[in-house]
């Protein structure tokens, strides 16, 4: 049983006085159990509007959503009990962290307070126990909203960018902390991101989101086939004017560096610059580039 699925999700917004707008045109997809499935795309691709229809906040125009094994639509109130979600609202500013564990978990009609604390220690809130939440750093108020969206230890939690705005240190720490949850616990994790880094390093799979479609789905590793080459080669050289390069490969002449595309830059590095220097150049230094998610990002959105 696949934990979450949709199919053929139409979002259509129409607002007052306003021409209707198309956010979401036939949207399907399959997430496994236990799977973290990262949703990428450019401002206004429909991330939102995806995981927020995903995690029953709102109604699709259009479409089938099922989420472990459940129809969302028609018993939404089970499948809430079983998920949740953490999209970087503002909580209750004036209450202290453990009184807003505690208010969620009671939300959800579980009693016992050592849940509460087991969540502080596994979120490192313990040392802020008693501080108001307007009282806490960006880095900890997310971690307490990491703490809420676990404390019914659910099957299925979305992620709505849990590193937006944090300092690069802080993003680290958020990520390794999912890391941490996706080896211990068994839940499956959506989430959405900017950060390419971010989505290599936690998704098992991306769906790349553009203008309300997903235009390509895979592993990290499968959507870089997208971009034209793998790797980059770049040969920085003494006399780029010397001439021809009679090499069979892609390659752009920029100043003084000569860029090679390659499907294996391992594979044909020796050949390209014993090539090179067959021809004449007198090589002042090469180096490599693997092809990133960033290459996919740019190479999709356009
Ligand atoms: N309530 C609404 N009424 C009308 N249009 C909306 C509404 N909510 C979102 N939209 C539009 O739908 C499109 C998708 O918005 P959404 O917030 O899902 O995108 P996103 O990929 O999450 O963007 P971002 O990365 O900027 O957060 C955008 O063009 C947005 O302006």
């Amino acid at each position: 049983m696949n934990a979450v699925e949709c199919r053929d999700i139409w979002m259509v917004y129409r607002n007052f006085m306003e021409e209707p707008f198309t956010a979401l045109k036939g949207i399907s997809l399959e997430i496994g159990e236990g799977e973290v499935y990262c949703i990428l795309g450019p401002n206004g691709a429909g991330k939102t509007t995806l995981i927020s229809i995903l995690s029953t906040i709102l109604i699709p125009t259009r479409g089938e959503v099922r989420i472990l094994g459940m129809d969302a639509l028609r018993q939404t109130k089970e499948v809430r009990r079983r998920i949740n979600i953490s999209s970087g609202t503002r909580l209750p500013w004036g209450m202290r962290v453990y009184e807003i564990l505690r208010f969620y978990a009671l939300a959800y009609g579980i009693s016992d307070k050592n849940v509460v604390d087991r969540a502080l220690a596994e979120f490192e809130l313990e040392k802020y126990r008693d501080l108001r939440f307007d009282e806490l750093s960006a880095g900890n108020r997310q971690k307490l909203n990491l703490a809420r969206a676990f404390i019914n230890d659910p099957e299925v939690v979305f992620l709505d960018e849990p590193t937006a705005n944090l300092d690069p240190d802080i993003a680290r720490k958020v990520r390794e902390m999912v890391l941490g949850i996706k080896e211990e616990r068994n839940v499956t994790l959506i989430l959405t991101t900017h950060n390419m880094g971010e989505a290599e390093m936690l998704a098992d799979r991306i769906a790349f989101i553009k203008n309300g479609e997903i235009v390509a789905e895979g592993t990290s590793d499968e959507l870089k086939r997208f971009v034209r080459s793998r790797d980059r080669i770049i040969v920085e050289v003494e006399n780029p004017e010397i001439g021809e390069i009679s090499l069979s490969r892609p390659y752009e002449i920029d100043g003084s560096r000569i860029v090679f595309y390659s499907e294996s830059a391992e594979k044909e590095l020796a050949e390209i610059v014993f090539g090179l220097k067959r021809a004449g150049f007198e090589i002042k230094s090469v180096k490599t580039e693997e092809v990133t998610l960033e290459d996919v990002f740019i190479e999709l959105a356009k």
